[in-house]
């Protein structure tokens, strides 16, 4: 049997999605996806092959331990393929701070490399290495690929790059890098393929999902976004904070006397959409309530996304395309709805009904900003990457 798969990982917080593609003459084609979801006790794994599911629980060890839920997951895919057909697996890592431009084939310097951002994404990059790290003891021989969600963002100029503080910390990396940037990618190739005539312009990709951001792009390229040192920055997200005054930070450990470790629980895990609400992190719970502070959170994360839509625009000096994406971008027309009703003074107009069925194009036809949903799929891009460095090695 011939080595003609690629396994996708992508290590979020509390789940990984995982992504088996064909090698196709045109380029890795999407076979199946599933997910890991160690949200639930035990940990679950879900499979989507074609129209088939299986759907099984982890051992409650798998639950705890990374290495067990992989062991276990490639036992029960196993059973549905041979896993001597994976050629490579591709990774999304979430930061790659200066070291990393674009993918790269993962070996001793590479992972040493990424072990030392860890700290600026705590939430993600210890997954994806223990991810590494699992395979490594599973199957040593088998080629591995990062891709980083840093990389898409290294077209910013320095001045986008830079914060307001000493030049020496900004030598030492602390800097604006912007994540996400697998997803944008992915985007706005769509974009040039769905819209051409829009794509060259001056775009904002709003990828709202558990984690959120929006990036200003010029003929595809880059030039700021909402996030910048880590993952909490721009607007809220499901349980992180967004933009926040530094001044709060140096109230809670100073005179508040939180601790370091209580102050990031707070602003990764008990802020955003949970933190607000008081009652979910997920947009659908709080569409669906009928609570003040449900319709509070929601109005926070619309106001946020919109105000973060017109510095955008200031970056780009000026608008032409507003493209939603992620969970929360692709289906839910009420948090677009709010959104671009207050970007009406931009030019925007909205066509309630296209945008109640999620349809693409979601303006009216004499709306001076166009308005999209494109679907994201960051494992294609993985996989992608991946397979452009395999042929490139092989
Ligand atoms: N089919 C759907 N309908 C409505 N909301 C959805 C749907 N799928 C996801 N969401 C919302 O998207 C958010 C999660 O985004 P997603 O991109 O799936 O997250 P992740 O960053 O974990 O990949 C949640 O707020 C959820 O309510
Ligand atoms: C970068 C980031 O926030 O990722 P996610 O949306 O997967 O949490
Ligand atoms: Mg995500």
């Amino acid at each position: 049997m011939s080595a003609d798969l690629l396994l996708t990982l992508n290590a979020g917080s509390s789940t990984v999605k995982i992504g088996l593609f064909e090698i196709a003459p045109d380029g890795p084609r999407r076979a199946a996806r599933g997910v890991i979801d160690f949200r639930r006790d035990p940990a679950r794994l879900r499979m989507q092959e074609g129209p088939g599911l299986f759907e099984v629980d982890l051992a409650p060890e798998a639950s705890k331990d990374m290495q067990a839920a992989l062991v276990e997951t490639f036992g029960h895919l196993a059973g549905h393929f041979d896993p001597s057909r994976i050629a490579a697996i591709g990774h999304r890592v979430v930061h790659g701070g200066d070291a990393f431009a674009g993918p790269v084939r993962i070996d001793d310097a590479a992972l040493a490399a990424m072990e030392a951002l860890t700290a600026l994404a705590p939430l993600h990059q210890p997954q994806s290495l223990r991810l590494i790290r699992a395979i490594r003891e599973l199957r040593p021989g088998l080629a591995q690929f990062a891709s980083f969600d840093t990389a898409f963002h290294r077209t910013n100029p320095e001045l986008v790059r830079r914060f307001a503080i000493p030049r020496a910390l900004h030598a030492e990396g602390v800097k604006r890098y912007g994540f996400h940037g697998l997803s944008y990618k992915f985007v706005s190739g769509e974009l040039a393929r769905r819209a051409p005539e829009a794509a060259p312009g001056r775009v904002v990709i709003a990828h709202l999902g558990s984690g959120a951001s929006l990036c200003g792009l010029r003929d595809g390229a880059s030039q700021d976004s909402s996030m910048g040192f880590s993952t909490l920055d721009g607007i809220p997200m499901a349980t992180r904070c967004g933009a926040l005054d530094p001044g709060v930070l140096l109230h809670l450990l100073g005179t508040a006397g939180r601790s370091l470790g209580e102050v990031e629980d707070i602003l990764y895990h008990q802020s955003g959409l949970l933190g607000v609400s008081g009652l979910s992190a997920d947009s659908r719970e709080l569409l669906e309530s009928g609570r003040p502070e449900a319709r509070e959170a929601i109005d926070l994360f619309t106001f946020r996304a919109a105000g973060e839509v017109a510095r955008l625009a200031a970056t780009l000096g000026g608008l032409d395309t507003l493209v939603f994406t992620a969970g929360i971008g692709e289906n839910q027309p009420t948090v677009r709805l709010g959104v671009c009703g207050r970007l009406a003074w931009l030019g925007l107009e909205l066509d309630a009904a296209a945008n109640d069925r999620n349809a693409e194009i979601i303006s009216t036809p004499s709306s001076r900003i166009a308005a999209f949903v494109i679907p994201t799929d960051e494992e294609q891009v993985i996989a992608d990457e991946a397979l452009s460095l395999l042929g490139r090695a092989g």
